[in-house]
């Protein structure tokens, strides 16, 4: 045993989480971080494609259409894909918080199962913070933004250095990242200097 505790409870210490002054408006469209990503980048075909938008408070909303490629069963989304999605919604935070933070832990319920064509409606909040951790839970529905929670998660991001990145990415994907002036935007946006 590492000693690390697994809880995904935040201990009493923990703060309220503090919306950045800076952060995007209510609505506003949060774009990618990085085009690439199987999440949200618009470079990976295959990928989810997500749009997440900034809420009130810490909080985002996302959508994702589940496409032919994202199958585990016939017709039926595969799970790692909606735990993705999920993942991806939570990692959108950072956005409003200002803050790059990566995934600890990430506990996932599937409720019901979501079929191909369906559009999944993602919201996710950050529900406290306790020094580099950052505790948040977020909802999947279908059927519309109101219809039933199809799936749900509970996570602990933990916060990082943009050199997290530099240190464990493969040289090719980190020198192309570092001399892509869309990408080190993206980095300013989070006020660190790769
Ligand atoms: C030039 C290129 C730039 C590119 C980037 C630019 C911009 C990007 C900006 C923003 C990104 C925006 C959106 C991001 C969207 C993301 C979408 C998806 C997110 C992901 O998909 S991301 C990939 C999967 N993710 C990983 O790839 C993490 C692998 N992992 C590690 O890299 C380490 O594991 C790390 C760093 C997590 C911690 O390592 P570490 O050494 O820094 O810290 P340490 O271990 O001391 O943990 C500190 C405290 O967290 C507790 N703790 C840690 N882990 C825990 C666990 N699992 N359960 C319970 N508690 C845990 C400890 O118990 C301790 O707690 P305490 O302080 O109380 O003792």
């Amino acid at each position: 045993m590492s000693g690390r505790t697994t809880g995904l409870t935040p201990p009493d210490e923990a703060r309220p989480p503090v919306r950045h002054p800076d952060a995007p408006a209510p609505g506003e469209l949060l774009g990618s971080h990085y085009d690439q990503c199987f999440g949200c980048g618009a470079g990976q075909p295959h990928g989810l494609h997500l749009e997440a938008r900034a809420g009130e408070g810490v909080s985002v909303t996302a959508e994702f259409t589940v496409q032919p490629a994202h199958q585990g069963a016939p017709g039926l989304a595969h799970g790692g894909v909606l735990a993705t999605a999920l993942d991806e919604t939570l990692g959108a935070l950072n956005w409003v918080l200002r803050v790059i933070a990566v995934t600890g832990r990430l506990e996932t319920d599937f409720l019901s199962p979501v079929p191909v064509g369906t559009v999944l409606h993602l919201e996710a909040e950050v529900t406290a913070v306790h020094g580099r951790k950052i505790y948040s839970t977020a909802t999947g529905r279908i059927g519309g933004p109101d219809g039933p929670v199809a799936v749900r998660a509970q996570a602990l991001f933990i916060e990082v250095r943009v050199e997290h990145f530099i240190a464990n990415g493969r040289p090719d994907e980190i020198n192309a990242a570092l001399a892509d002036p869309d990408q080190l935007r993206v980095a300013r946006a989070f006020e660190v200097n790769p």
